[in-house]
């Protein structure tokens, strides 16, 4: 499929452009003229006419759960939508509990005090000396409720259509992006997504463990676990932009899902999108999706790491909003997928998660969401974190395996978990961190092990993808080695959609991949399309079954 899609006329390279620094700091009359600027779906200008905008007066946390709930109860006014809606009711509810975030320097602690931070309202992704930032909450603000008023009011908003809660993002607001006006917020009603009983896999293939559950993050708007983070990143450039900062569009670098995920969520919110995607390494599926969506799609004759350094660059020159993970915003979306499992599991803590990992952002986001429910008093203790890498693709178990002495990116070689083919991770710091403060494990998969244990997972119901293989394969290890217990609960991510990766079953099923078995595959039958031939392949497969068929012979 072609993939080359012109780009605005203002981004072509024979018209000069004036540079436009990346970073108009606090002054929305300083937005600079820009020849694109992106058309604002009306749908998102709804004024919140009714609502005040200056922190109310808290009721309390008993009054504010029941506010919450009880107003979702209401119906509506015939000629407003659920956004309107949310903006007329947004002084009643809890949502505006005098909570605050801001960018810190990373690592620095979810409580430490810091001379240098920065508003989320500034574009700016690295600190002065280069690091990584991180969102960092008001916590004492947070602090003023306890863990019980916490869980009731995120209980009270689960499977509800109320705007925005009813997303498994928004559901966690306070925690997220405590400031944003719902007016401001691009949902697609993500999260909330399926935390499955592996039943028939644990008891079958990791030798009877009765209490393995799989988080379907994949099951979601776009397929990924990237809605959750990219919901969040678009919501607070749509509010920028609104504010007048002169962003003209968002990018990335991808292996096809942060893309899929940016092209939806932009779509949604009128703002134009570009992606940088390695030429042919990513599978067709996810292609088609940011096409579909109308975003600009880049395909660079690199690998992913070369996108990222583009990407980079490019968002350092032009307006270009970056929404890779490097962008600390993403992981305050992604965290809630750790927020969401606990509860679950009715706040009980699982004893191991473990997560496919690439570029390294999703291991932190679980970890902060797991520590900040540790730290706010919902729970006690929080799991041990596993990150599981392609062995094509392996440089945290590398730099694990060294004792963490000296991290080396690598050249990734090609792997069918294509969307982990990553060799120079940027969240390399946060993912060190979070496994050294969860007492973590770093495990690897061969492309054998990888897909065979995607295979045994589809055999037994689910439809996993080879990242979600990358990670149940940890998990086999770990077991037989008997560092995972029998009785551990044990929650593996599954961070896409198997659909999004259907060739690569079907290469497996074909058994056309060198060098490799296929134990587990299970090639369709060509049979003659007349009845006796359709019967003497069937009475050959069900000769050795007990089953009560008739005439067997
Ligand atoms: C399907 C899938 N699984 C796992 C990952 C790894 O997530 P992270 O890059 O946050 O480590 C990615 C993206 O990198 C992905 O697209
Ligand atoms: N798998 C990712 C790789 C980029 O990760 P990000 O979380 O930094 O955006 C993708 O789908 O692109």
């Amino acid at each position: 499929m072609a993939v080359s899609h012109s780009p605005p006329a203002s981004l072509k390279p024979h018209l000069k452009l004036s540079p436009i620094p990346a970073v108009v700091r606090g002054n929305p009359s300083k937005a600079l003229p820009y020849p694109f600027r992106p058309a604002l779906s009306p749908r998102l200008v709804v004024p919140c006419s009714s609502a005040t905008s200056s922190p109310s007066v808290d009721p309390g946390p008993a009054s504010s759960v029941a506010a919450a709930v009880s107003s979702s109860k209401h119906r509506r006014h015939t000629d407003e939508n659920i956004r309107e809606e949310a903006c007329r009711q947004q002084n009643t509810t809890s949502h505006n509990l005098g909570l605050s975030a801001r960018y810190i320097p990373f690592p620095r602690g979810f409580s430490s005090e810091s001379d240098e931070y920065y508003s989320l309202d500034e574009v700016v992704y690295r600190s002065r000396s280069g690091g990584l930032l991180d969102v960092q909450h008001d916590m004492a603000a947070l602090k003023k409720f306890d863990g019980a008023y916490w869980k009731a009011l995120f209980d009270s908003r689960v499977g509800r259509t109320t705007w925005p809660y009813g997303s498994g993002v928004w559901s966690k607001k306070e925690w997220v992006l405590p400031e944003i006006d719902p007016e401001h917020i691009v949902s697609l009603f993500e999260g909330n997504s399926n935390l499955f009983w592996a039943e028939r896999f644990g008891n079958e293939y990791v030798s009877g463990m009765n209490d393995l559950w799989v988080k379907h993050c994949g099951i979601s708007h776009t397929g990924s676990f990237k809605d959750l983070g990219m919901t969040v990143l678009v919501s607070q450039v749509n509010r920028l932009i609104r504010l007048g900062r002169p962003i003209v569009g968002v990018g990335c670098a991808s292996t096809g899902d942060t893309s899929a995920a940016l092209s939806a969520y932009c779509a949604a919110a009128s703002i134009p999108a570009f992606v940088f995607l390695p030429a042919d390494r990513i599978s067709i599926a996810q292609l088609v999706q940011p096409i579909a969506n109308g975003a600009y799609v880049l395909s660079l004759d690199t690998d992913f790491d070369g996108c990222m350094r583009l990407i980079r660059e490019v968002t350092s020159e032009l307006p270009i909003y970056l929404a890779n993970s490097l962008n600390s915003l993403r992981l305050e979306g992604q965290k809630t997928a750790a927020i969401e499992i606990l509860q679950q599991f009715d706040w009980e803590v699982p004893d191991w998660l473990i997560v496919p990992g690439g570029n390294l952002g999703n291991i932190y986001a679980f970890y902060k969401g797991f520590e900040m429910c540790r730290e706010l008093g919902l729970v006690d203790r929080i799991p041990r974190l596993v990150c599981a890498q392609a062995a094509n693709a392996n440089p945290l178990y590398l730099h694990y395996k060294a004792g963490w002495a000296d991290f080396k990116a690598v050249n990734a070689s090609t792997t069918f978990a294509s969307a982990i083919q990553i060799g120079d991770p940027v969240s390399i710091d946060r993912a060190v961190y979070a496994l050294q403060n969860s007492n973590g494990i770093v495990e690897e998969a061969t492309e054998e092990e990888l897909m065979d244990a995607m295979a045994k997972a589809d055999l037994t119901g689910m439809f996993a993808c080879p990242h979600t293989g990358v990670a149940l394969s940890a998990l086999i290890k770990l077991r037989e080695r008997g560092i995972i217990g029998k009785t551990d609960r044990t929650v593996v991510v599954s961070t896409a959609h198997g659909l999004k990766f259907a060739q690569s079953k079907v290469a497996y099923h074909s058994k056309e991949i060198a060098d490799m078995t296929c134990r587990f595959a299970n090639p369709p039958v060509k049979v003659k399309a007349d009845y006796g031939s359709v019967m003497d392949v069937l009475k050959n497969v069900l000769k050795n079954k007990i089953l009560p068929v008739k005439n067997v012979v």
